[in-house]
């Protein structure tokens, strides 16, 4: 909707489409509709185009994109404003993104508010500008700027757009009065001379041929597998070379090649799915709806290693003070190098002054005492995986912190319950599980206990938000959500690798699917002996030995050559040699090592096992459908609550190709009828193998048709 009203001889039009004006079928109608009453109106002068409830707008509408094209589209609103003689103003307050900037672009002239931010972001959703702005914002900004800023998708403040020559005025005060203002003042000036239409692609200096090969050539190996970036290139080139109206009608085509495309469909997913990570629930009742988060202003870390430093480290940056606390002055002094030199590193790249991240260690408190966590409003406990030794951690937390403070540990494997039965307060304990490096990696997996309260739910999921972190809130089982499903990934990468590949053609498989590394060289990245004492220690407590030659661990299938690699003193990058052997720079280089293909190969011998050719649709099959069907297993257990978590969990935990949404998202488009015919072939070839034993839900989805919107549901296990 568009509302429409008349002041000093002005028409005002202000999109209406609560929260972010959305250009839906209905604001477009509204807006053509006001802009040709104004140009038909005798007694108005001028026009201003603003937006309601503080933004200008945020583009086309995304849920009607699979809608098909109704009502008018924005290049034809612009079309008629390009015959307009009365002059038409944008009053950009908030944002003015893809569509927004458009409808901007197409007035004759643009004011914002200090506060505004002005973009193209249509990259991010697999699309490019496909309402002129590819052809508009180069006139206005010049080819080098526009294309940076259609290409990447970010967008810029209002000071920056004024420099740049997209607004005509950054004002301050109230935005529809010096719209009014400013669209009197143009109203006896010939609005064609304002037209960018009539305005040719500012080139400034640059030679289109030699700037189109350098940005595709850019583009290619900077958005590796993403189909977007290049359209973009193409468009904006496009329109430094031919009139406006040709290039306005290529856009268009390649708008629409692009919108019907699986890499946008996807993308427009992963858009929504993380914004649908917000509304959480608890089996117990209370969601993100009632819930209210107590307010944190000062957090402590217990457990300086390379993961508290790093959690540490995301707390001072996002402007909260942290107590950061280690058992001695010796283990406390190494976390706080550790820290310092990843804080050094942000400004090396440039992403940080040395002033403000002196700013940020003036938020640190390193500290021996337990005591200084007295007053603090949140702990987090990143001590060594230990459950004895986590226990006592929180004993005393529980004893020394006022009573509001909510406790979390940092665990991947704990139950939750088990560490929260060591403090009094149960309801304010709660599971944290940062990725390594926990400095960098965007997930946070929060794992609320049985008795964890909708409260400290609230806190942490917002506390997450504030060190810019993604939180998912997920239920405590083994593993949780993301290594749960990497565990039969992995498992199947393993099993390939002793079935005749070798873990450079896994790795390769996996590399070419679209994920940022395969899983052999993510082993030797963390150490192949953090996963072999893993599983030592679960065999400990299950009273059995694990060997080089364990064929089966508790009636499973089980793969043994990381023992075999260990007991080699093959322990990943750090000692020079793992799955691979490194070399180059720094030893960062991973090559084929035939001493591995040996060990492989003998490990084969020993077992009994036969090589065969394994080829790489079997081996993207089996590791991904694995963890697919462990995926519908975790949303039949209620562990989460919406398919939608489990792939922003695989989105931002391990990298998965945004482009193909997420492994649920991609299981959608396999076809859960296929999906589940395979994996039902996988479990009577692989009958040791728990995790081929077909999720039930599955099954029952498979016959559904349901979309993957409605899983969570037809699980029956929604908490909302
Ligand atoms: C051709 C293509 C054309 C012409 C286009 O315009 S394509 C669309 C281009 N625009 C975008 O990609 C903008 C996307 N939106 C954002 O970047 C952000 O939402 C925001 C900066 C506008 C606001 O951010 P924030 O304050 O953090 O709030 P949310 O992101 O949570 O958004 C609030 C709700 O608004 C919904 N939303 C946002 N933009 C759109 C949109 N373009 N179409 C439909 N709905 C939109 C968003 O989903 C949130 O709603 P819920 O999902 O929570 O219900």
């Amino acid at each position: 909707m568009a509302e429409y009203s008349i002041r000093d001889s002005v028409a005002i039009i202000q999109l209406d489409n609560a929260p972010v004006n959305a250009l839906s079928v209905a604001v477009r109608t509204g807006l053509y509709d006001g802009i040709e009453r104004a140009a038909g109106d005798g007694s108005v002068k001028a026009v201003v185009v603003c937006g309601k409830g503080g933004n200008f707008c945020a583009g086309a509408d995304i849920k009607e994109f699979d809608e098909g094209s109704k009502g008018p589209w924005i290049t034809e609103i612009g079309d008629f404003m390009d015959r307009m003689r009365k002059p038409v103003v944008a009053a950009i307050e908030g944002v003015a993104l893809g569509g927004g900037l458009e409808v901007a672009l197409f007035c004759h002239y643009r004011i914002a508010a200090k506060n505004a931010r002005v973009g193209q972001p249509e990259v991010n959703i697999g699309l490019i500008p496909g309402g002129g702005g590819t052809v508009r914002l180069p006139r206005a900004a010049g080819f080098k700027q526009a294309l940076e800023m259609i290409v990447t998708g970010n967008p810029v403040r209002a000071e920056r757009a004024l420099k740049m020559g997209v607004l005509d005025e950054v004002v301050s005060g109230n935005i529809l009065e010096a719209g009014i203002k400013f669209a009197l003042s143009k109203a006896h000036i010939d609005t064609s001379l304002a037209c960018l239409r009539n305005r040719p692609v500012r080139m400034d200096g640059l030679n289109i041929d030699t700037k189109a090969d350098a940005a595709l050539a850019h583009v290619k190996s900077k958005y590796k597998g993403f189909e977007a970036p290049m359209f973009c290139v193409k468009a904006v080139v496009n329109a430094a070379r031919v009139p406006y109206d040709d290039a306005i009608q290529k856009e268009r085509e390649y708008f629409f090649e692009l919108r019907t495309s699986g890499q946008s469909q996807a993308l427009r997913y992963a858009f929504f799915a993380e914004r649908q990570i917000a509304r959480w629930g608890l089996p117990g009742g209370g969601d993100y709806r009632t819930a209210r988060a107590i307010p944190v202003r000062s957090v402590g870390v217990v457990g300086a290693g390379t993961m508290g430093a790093g959690i540490a480290l995301c707390i001072i940056t996002s402007g909260l003070p942290c107590v950061l606390l280690e058992q001695n002055q010796e283990f406390l002094e190494k976390g706080v190098t550790s820290l310092r030199g990843q804080l050094m590193g942000t400004v090396r790249l440039g992403k940080m002054t040395a002033g403000e991240a002196e700013v940020c260690l003036s938020r640190l408190k390193p500290s021996t005492s337990m005591e200084d966590l007295k007053h603090v409003d949140m702990v987090i406990e990143a001590v060594f995986e230990d459950l004895k030794l986590k226990r006592e951690v929180f004993e005393r937390l529980d004893k020394t912190c006022k009573p509001e403070t909510i406790l979390c540990t940092n665990t991947s494997t704990l139950d939750i319950d088990s560490v929260a039965t060591a403090t009094g307060r149960p309801d304010k304990v709660v599971g944290t599980h940062f990725f390594a490096p926990s400095y960098l990696m965007k997930l946070l997996e929060n794992i609320y206990g049985s008795r964890t309260s909708p409260e400290t739910v609230a806190t942490v999921m917002r506390f997450g938000k504030t060190i810019r972190k993604v939180p998912v809130l997920v239920g405590s089982c083994t593993g949780f959500v993301a290594n749960r499903m990497l565990a039969p990934y992995t498992a199947e990468a393993q099993f390939c690798v002793e079935e005749g590949a070798s873990p450079a053609q896994v790795d390769s498989v996996l590399m070419d699917f679209g994920m940022p590394m395969g899983t052999f060289r993510v082993s030797d990245l963390s150490g192949i002996d953090v996963s072999f004492s893993i599983r030592r220690e679960a065999a400990r407590k299950l009273g059995v030995t694990l060997t080089v030659d364990s064929r089966y661990f508790r009636g499973q299938r089980h793969c043994s050559l990381i023992e075999r690699l260990v007991e080699k003193g093959r322990l990943g990058r750090k000692t020079g040699k793992g799955w691979y052997k490194y070399e180059g720079p720094g030893g960062t280089v991973p090559l084929e090592d035939p001493d591995v293909l040996e060990i492989i190969e003998t490990h084969c011998r020993a077992l009994g096992i036969e090589r065969r050719n394994v080829g790489s649709h079997e081996i993207q099959e089996r590791m991904q459908l694995a963890m697919i069907n462990e995926g519908f297993k975790i949303l039949e257990e209620g562990i989460c609550t919406r398919a939608e978590e489990i792939d922003v969990i695989w989105l931002y935990g391990f990298g998965w190709p945004r482009y193909l949404g997420g492994p649920m998202f991609y299981a959608s488009k396999l076809g859960l009828k296929r999906v589940f015919e395979k994996i039902c072939t996988f479990h009577k070839r692989f009958p040791h193998s728990q995790h081929w034993v077909p999720s039930v839900l599955l099954g029952k989805l498979s016959e559904s048709g349901l979309p993957l919107s409605k899983w969570g549901e037809a699980a029956g296990t929604s908490r909302l």
